[in-house]
């Protein structure tokens, strides 16, 4: 079978590299195009040797379109707005479209579902196996405890993060909503300060800490009567999400339009 062709969005930035590196690591993926914002520094450039994994031919370019022309899917972890606009390009060249991306609002996220009538689309806030299995156990613990588990997701992440609450923590807050039978929307308690009053009964509620390099690290804590329970998972590398990403695009490849998570690519829906 022919080798997908896959094209990397932000392409100098933290994931575009290791994105790059793991395409260059993995059989039946090969590196087609690597695409930047147009005034980047890395405009130009080839997009192996900025990676550190040698010269690829592949030179990193502004223009979307004709990156994208000819290729198979395209990995996306840029900014929501930059996403928004690569969805519709790639539903346009009917190519897997894999989205990594975190920090969308309720109405960015309903444009996914326009885009994915016409080509495969696979969105998740943590392409780790790590992070799926986690919400895995979230879900079975939230739908086991009783409401007087009180349910708090804590998040630590680099200093340069630009979303908050992280995707990840947002994916868990799902999780422990649908274990619950409740909708996560009606019982976030997203950010707290100054004189906030009692817990309100059945918030699932979020805490993020920004610093240094942190990768990424999160725990889901069950608040209850005289003990806690406590579930965590810490990234060590980003490869983890990069490897996941490869996956879901040779995963899509094959697959019929239709908007998909980590959950349908790793196999583990109930
Ligand atoms: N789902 C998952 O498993 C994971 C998701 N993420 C998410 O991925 C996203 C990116 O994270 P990270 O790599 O750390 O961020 P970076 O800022 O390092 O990378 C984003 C890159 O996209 C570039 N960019 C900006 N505009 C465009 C454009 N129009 N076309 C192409 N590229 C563009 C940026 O350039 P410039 O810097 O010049 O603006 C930058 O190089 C975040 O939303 C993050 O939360 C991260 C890790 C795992
Ligand atoms: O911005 C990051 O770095 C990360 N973003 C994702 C998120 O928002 O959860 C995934 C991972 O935690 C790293």
């Amino acid at each position: 079978m022919s080798e997908m062709r896959l094209v990397v969005a932000g392409a100098a930035g933290r994931m575009g590299r290791v994105l790059i590196q793991v395409i260059h690591e993995t059989p039946g993926a090969t590196l087609a195009g690597a695409i930047e914002q147009a005034d980047s520094i890395a405009i130009g450039q080839d997009a192996g040797l900025l990676a550190g994994c040698g010269q690829t031919g592949v030179e990193i370019t502004g223009d979307a379109l004709s990156a994208i022309a000819g290729a198979d899917g395209i990995l996306d972890f840029t900014s929501p707005e930059v996403s928004v606009e690569l969805s519709v390009l790639a539903a346009q060249a009917r190519i897997v479209h894999v989205i990594g991306t975190t920090g969308f609002t309720a109405a960015q996220l309903v444009g996914f579902e326009a885009a994915a009538r016409h080509a495969v689309v696979v969105r998740s806030g943590n392409m780790s196996l790590g992070v799926n299995l986690l919400a895995a156990l979230v879900e079975k613990v939230a739908g086991t405890l009783g409401s007087e588990y009180d349910i708090e997701i804590v998040e630590m992440h680099h200093r340069m993060k630009a979303d908050a609450p992280s995707g990840t923590a947002l994916l868990l807050g799902e999780a422990a909503a649908k274990g619950r039978g409740v909708s996560l929307d009606q019982h976030a308690a997203r950010a707290r300060d100054g004189r906030t009053g009692p817990r309100r009964a059945g918030d699932i509620g979020f805490a993020s800490l920004r610093g240094g390099t942190v990768v990424g690290d999160h725990k889901v804590i069950f608040a209850g009567p005289g003990e806690r329970i406590e579930l965590s998972h810490a990234a060590e590398d980003r490869s983890i999400f990069a490897r996941g990403a490869v996956q879901a695009a040779l995963w899509g490849k094959s697959r019929k339009p239709g908007l998909y998570s980590m959950v349908d690519v790793l196999g583990l829906a109930d």
